[in-house]
């Protein structure tokens, strides 16, 4: 073993796989996320797509995170299972001003059901409501979203893949709560500080604004 691994401590390996209808998002959060990049032009994911990213969690624990981008056309499709098989973390991602797509997540949670029932350990499971620069266009109440999570026990998260805000922190979160590390208020911070957005976009919500939201989803 070399000096600098005996400091560091090996990699703790991830995997993490991003479900949801076509369009929500998924490319786009990936690519947010490990490439720190944003793209205007939809391109469909045809498949699978795959991103590697190296985080540094509190003690100093190195982590790979595998983020497996999963096309939105592979629902139904044979290859799916194969995919989800061995997840760490699986995200269910929507897009806030797109009904349909937080309603069809329940399909994709079935599959992922199917997937591990018999599995020894259960992945963590995340719901994350994209496009949050949309807020004016949201059609999916925030309510529905909190209750889906608290039925199933699902983390939560709100993120923009356009502006960055709050992505790289759900990525933190959900690799420190698979792996049992407790993210203290100045570390989430941190990282929303060190991960700034683009633009002056301000973060949602903002405080005391989620029950004024007229919402119809
Ligand atoms: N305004 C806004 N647009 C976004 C955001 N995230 C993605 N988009 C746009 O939404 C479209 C679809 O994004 P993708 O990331 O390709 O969606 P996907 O879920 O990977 O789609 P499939 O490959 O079909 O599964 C693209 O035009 C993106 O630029 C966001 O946070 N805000």
């Amino acid at each position: 073993m070399s000096d600098s691994e005996e400091e560091e401590g090996p990699d703790r390996q991830l995997k993490l796989v991003v479900l949801g209808d076509g369009t929500c998002g998924k490319t786009s959060l990936a690519t947010r996320f490990a490439q720190e990049t944003f793209g205007k032009q939809y391109k469909q994911t045809i498949g699978l797509d795959f991103f590697l990213k190296r985080i540094i969690l509190p003690g100093n624990l190195n982590v790979t995170l595998q983020v497996w981008d999963v096309g939105g056309q592979t629902i139904g499709g044979k290859m799916l299972d194969k995919y989800i098989y061995g997840a760490q973390g699986i995200l269910l991602v929507y897009d806030i001003t797109n009904c349909q797509s937080f309603e069809n997540l329940e399909d994709w949670y079935n599959v992922v059901k199917k997937v591990t029932e018999e599995s020894e350990t259960q992945p963590l499971v995340a719901l994350v409501g994209n496009k949050i620069d949309l807020e004016h266009m949201r059609t999916v109440k925030v309510d529905k979203h909190q209750r889906f999570c608290q039925e199933n026990n699902f983390s939560s998260h709100f993120v923009s893949a356009k502006t960055g805000d709050s992505v790289f922190l759900c990525f933190q979160r959900i690799a420190a709560d698979i792996l049992g590390i407790k993210l203290n208020k100045a570390e989430m911070e941190q990282s929303q500080q060190n991960h700034k957005m683009e633009g002056d976009h301000v973060p949602w919500p903002h405080q005391g604004e989620v029950q004024q939201l007229s919402l119809n989803c």
